[in-house]
Formats: C-alpha cells, sequence, structure tokens
C-alpha cells in the first residue's frame, strides 16, 4: 500500500512519516495529504499506526466467537441503564433501518462496562486495543491540531477528559432475500473515529458525491473526521459521510470513536469566524445534549427521515 490517493479509492497515510524525526519531507507531504482530506470529505486510512496487527486480527477472532453464541448466551451482557451510552451487547431495535449487533465498551476500569465471562480473552484483548486505540487518537488529534492552524496542544487541552470515549465491536449479519443488512447513510457526531474491519468489506464513503468502498486491507484503519471537528473549524474539515452496504456474508468490525466530554461547549473557534471575518455555520451546543439527541434517533427512530437529528440542527442558515 502507497502513501498517496487517487480518485477511486481512499487516501493511505503511512504514519511512520510523522512519528520519524528526520523526515521533513515525508511529513510534509502527510500533512498535506491530510489536510486536502479532511478538507474535501473528511477520511483517510492510516497505516503503521503502532496498533499491533496481531492485536487487530485476534480483536476481530473473539467478537466473531462472542457473537456466534446463542442470543441468551449474550443477553448476559446487556446494558447498564446509568450509562451515557448503553454499554455492552445490543442489538438495533427492530424498526432500525440499520441491522447489526453490537457491544460496546469505555475506557478499561470504566464501572459502565459489562464484559462477558466467555470468550476468556475478550476483555484483556478490547481493553489492550483500547489503550493503543486512545493514543492513536490523541496523535491523530495532535495532526489535526497542526493541518488546522491551530496553537499548539489546543485540541488535547479542549479535549482533556478521555472518560467518554468508546469503542463498539459490531457484527452484520448476512443479507438474506428478506433480510437486509448495514448501517444507512450519516456522519459520526464525535471528534475522530477509527474503524478496522474484516475481509468482507461493504463500508463506504462519500467522496466528491460518489460511494467510494473502502477495500479491506490488513492493518489498515480507517479515520473519520466527525461532528465536533466540523463545527470547531467552521466546516473547513468536513465530517465523513459513510454507511455500510449489503453483503451476503456476515461482516465484523470494530469502531472507535474518540470522544468528548459532556459538559463541553461546541461552538465554531474565533480563528475559523471572527479573526477571519466568517460567520459562524452552527450555534453552540453542549456537546452531551447532542451526543443524547443521536442516541434517541436510535431507540426511538422518528417516522419522518427528516426528523432524524444531526449536525445540520445547530446549523445557522442565513
Ligand atoms: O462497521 C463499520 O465499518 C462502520 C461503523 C460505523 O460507521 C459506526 O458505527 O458509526
Ligand atoms: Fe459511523
Amino acid at each position: 500500500m502507497k502513501q498517496g490517493m487517487d480518485e477511486f479509492s481512499i487516501p493511505t497515510v503511512d504514519l511512520s512519516h510523522l512519528l520519524r524525526k528526520d523526515d521533513d519531507h515525508g511529513k510534509k507531504k502527510a500533512m498535506e495529504l491530510i489536510t486536502q482530506a479532511c478538507s474535501d470529505y473528511g477520511f483517510f486510512q492510516i497505516m503503521n499506526h503502532g496498533v499491533p496487527l496481531d492485536l487487530m486480527k485476534q480483536a476481530l477472532e473473539l467478537s466473531k466467537t462472542f457473537f456466534d453464541y446463542p442470543d441468551e448466551e449474550k443477553r448476559r451482557s446487556s446494558p447498564t441503564s446509568d450509562a451515557p451510552l448503553p454499554a455492552g451487547y445490543n442489538r438495533q431495535p427492530l424498526h432500525s433501518p440499520d441491522k447489526n449487533e453490537y457491544f460496546l465498551v469505555f475506557p478499561p476500569h470504566s464501572s459502565f462496562d459489562v464484559y462477558p465471562q466467555n470468550p476468556p480473552q475478550f476483555r484483556e484483548v478490547a481493553e489492550e486495543i483500547f489503550r493503543h486505540l486512545s493514543k492513536t487518537g490523541l496523535l491523530l488529534e495532535s495532526i489535526i491540531n497542526e493541518c488546522l492552524g491551530l496553537r499548539p496542544n489546543f485540541l488535547k487541552e479542549f479535549n482533556d477528559d478521555r472518560s467518554w470515549d468508546f469503542m463498539v465491536a459490531l457484527h452484520y449479519w448476512a443479507a438474506s432475500e428478506n433480510e437486509n443488512n448495514g448501517i444507512t447513510e450519516h456522519e459520526d457526531g464525535n471528534c475522530i473515529t477509527f474503524v478496522f474491519q474484516d475481509e468482507v468489506g461493504g463500508l463506504q464513503v462519500r467522496k466528491n458525491g460518489e460511494w467510494i468502498p473502502v477495500i479491506p486491507a490488513e492493518g489498515a484503519i480507517v479515520v473519520n473526521i466527525g461532528d465536533v471537528i466540523q463545527v470547531l473549524s467552521n466546516k473547513k474539515f468536513k465530517s465523513a459521510t459513510h454507511r455500510v452496504v449489503r453483503q451476503e456474508r456476515s461482516r465484523y468490525s470494530y469502531a472507535f470513536f474518540y470522544n468528548l466530554q459532556g459538559d463541553k461547549w461546541v461552538e465554531p473557534l474565533s480563528e475559523f469566524t471572527k479573526e477571519i471575518g466568517e460567520a459562524p455555520k452552527y450555534r453552540g451546543f453542549k456537546y452531551g445534549e447532542y451526543q443524547q439527541l443521536r442516541v434517541r434517533n436510535k431507540s426511538h427512530p422518528p417516522s419522518r427521515p427528516e426528523d432524524v437529528i444531526h449536525i445540520t440542527h445547530y446549523e445557522i442558515t442565513n
């Protein structure tokens, strides 16, 4: 896999250029590639990111073992009620257009987590990969900070509480004649999302108006910009539109959501508004309220698609 991009695939960034100290040229190229991708559509893939390949494979294997258990067994790890999101085993409500089952975890040692006993290594591996992805989140956040031209550590200091980060192991059942599967097109509400998937495929991202399949590549991690970065940057960087389309085979993936603490106030930064004479494209909001509205979309889907709440809810239209 070569660093770069072409029209029909998603750009790939080799992070080793950014981790080495003596590679100014490679770093500059990588930063340009990321800036372009985030300005146009909000996604790219990373390689040489430091998350061990074996661990990624093992995590996918273990979630497959778990999701293959009978329902009764899986439902023993069902959500606790007071978490900001339902931790543990869950599936999309029957009336949802999204068809999948998932297992949601918070950072290691969170009191919300409800890990199953089996498979025995599930917890250890999920916690280990969570720690790696959390570090990768910090790294990507600092890269995005620099690409946006913000003062060093601005995003790190703004987003200083890791307890709202979460990760989901996802399983999409094989589609059949009368049963669809997938996730309808959406943007993620958080700051930055990472996705890694098995070899089945189905993830697509919208680039210049076209749906581009993300071809599974061993060890690659897909990076999506989320709504928080889009709002802070006053839409300089775009929240990626993506979906998972119907597959005849069962599919497994992981999505890690580098998130934001719920009390944080999110609004376009003055660097992208006042200081450059641009009007804000969004009104400010408390992040936790937005996250709750999005949870409601899932648990009580509105009957009309136009009533689903996403970031346009806070958009200022003149
Ligand atoms: O399963 C995937 O590849 C993507 C999942 C996703 O987009 C999400 O959970 O928000
Ligand atoms: Fe998503």
